[in-house]
C-alpha cells in the first residue's frame, strides 16, 4: 500500500483548482521524500539548545568536525533563530534545521530564514495546517496513534516518535508500526550512544535524534573537542553495529 501522501484523505478540499492541487501534490510529495533522504544521510540529528549565541558557530563547527552535519536548533531559547543563522552563514556544510515549532507563529518565523528542515516535539491542527501549505520540509512530532492519524490525514508520513524511549520505547514503535507500516520516524527523547543503533536497526526508522551529542555541561564549557569526540564515537560505534 503506497504511503498516503498529502493529495490523501482529509487534505483540505477547499479552494483549490486541479492544476494547483497537481502542483501542490506534486511538491509535496517531494517535500517529503526530501525529508527521508536527508534523515537517513543524517543517521543522528541533535536536537540542540543553544544558551548564547557566540555558542552557534563554534558548535556547529565541532559537531560538523565530529561527522555530524544534520543539525536541529530548537527555538528553546530567545537566541534559537539568530544561532541557526549564524551556522548558515557560517559553517556552510551543516544542514540546519529548527524543532521546537509549536504554533503556526512559529512556523512563519521557521520558514522565512532558509532552513532545510522543521521539526515539533508534537502536533495541532494549526500546526499542521500551517505546514501543510509551506514548501517547507516538516516532521511533526507523534506519541499515539491518533497523532499519527492526525498527521496523515495532513500528508505527514515521516513523524517524529517522541518521547521515544518514555512513549513506549522501541516495542511502542513496533506496535504503532503494526497499524502504518509505511510510516518513517526519527525517535527522539532517551536515544543515545547506548540505544542509538538499537533504534536504526528498526525497518521504519530512518534517523535518531537527541541531546547525548551536544551536552548542554559541554556547551557551557565551550568544550567543541569534547563534542566533536562524541559525534566520532557514536558514528564510529554505529557504523561497527
Ligand atoms: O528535550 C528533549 C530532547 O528533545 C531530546 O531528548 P533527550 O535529551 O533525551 O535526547
Ligand atoms: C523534541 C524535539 O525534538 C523538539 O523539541 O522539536
Amino acid at each position: 500500500m503506497p504511503c498516503r501522501r498529502r493529495s490523501g484523505i482529509g487534505r483540505r478540499p477547499h479552494a483549490r483548482r486541479p492544476s494547483e492541487e497537481a502542483t501542490t501534490t506534486m511538491t509535496t510529495s517531494a517535500q517529503q521524500n526530501h525529508l527521508v533522504a536527508l534523515f537517513k544521510a543524517a543517521t543522528v540529528i541533535p536536537v540542540l539548545t543553544i544558551e548564547r549565541i557566540q555558542d552557534a558557530v563554534p558548535l556547529a563547527r565541532a559537531l560538523v568536525a565530529g561527522g555530524v552535519r544534520t543539525l536541529e536548533v530548537t527555538l528553546r531559547t530567545p537566541v534559537a533563530i539568530e544561532a541557526a543563522r549564524a551556522m548558515m552563514a557560517e559553517v556552510p556544510e551543516a544542514v540546519v534545521g529548527i524543532g521546537t515549532i509549536l504554533s503556526p507563529a512559529d512556523f512563519t518565523r521557521v520558514e522565512k530564514l532558509g532552513v532545510k528542515f522543521g521539526i515539533s516535539p508534537g502536533l495541532t491542527p494549526d500546526l499542521l495546517k500551517a505546514a501543510a501549505d509551506s514548501a517547507l520540509p516538516f516532521a511533526p512530532g507523534i506519541a499515539t496513534a491518533s497523532e499519527l492519524m492526525m498527521a496523515l490525514a495532513q500528508g505527514f508520513d515521516v513523524a517524529k516518535f517522541f518521547p521515544a524511549e518514555q512513549a513506549g520505547g522501541i516495542k511502542g514503535l513496533r506496535a504503532l508500526g503494526g497499524p502504518f507500516p509505511n510510516v518513517r520516524f526519527c525517535p527522539t527523547g532517551g536515544v543515545g550512544e547506548a540505544n542509538a543503533a538499537t533504534w536504526l536497526a528498526e525497518p521504519n526508522v530512518v534517523a535518531v535524534g537527541g541531546s547525548w551529542l551536544c551536552p548542554t555541561a559541554e556547551i557551557r564549557a565551550g568544550n567543541w573537542a569534547g563534542i566533536t569526540a562524541i559525534c566520532q564515537r557514536t558514528l564510529k560505534a554505529l557504523k561497527a553495529a
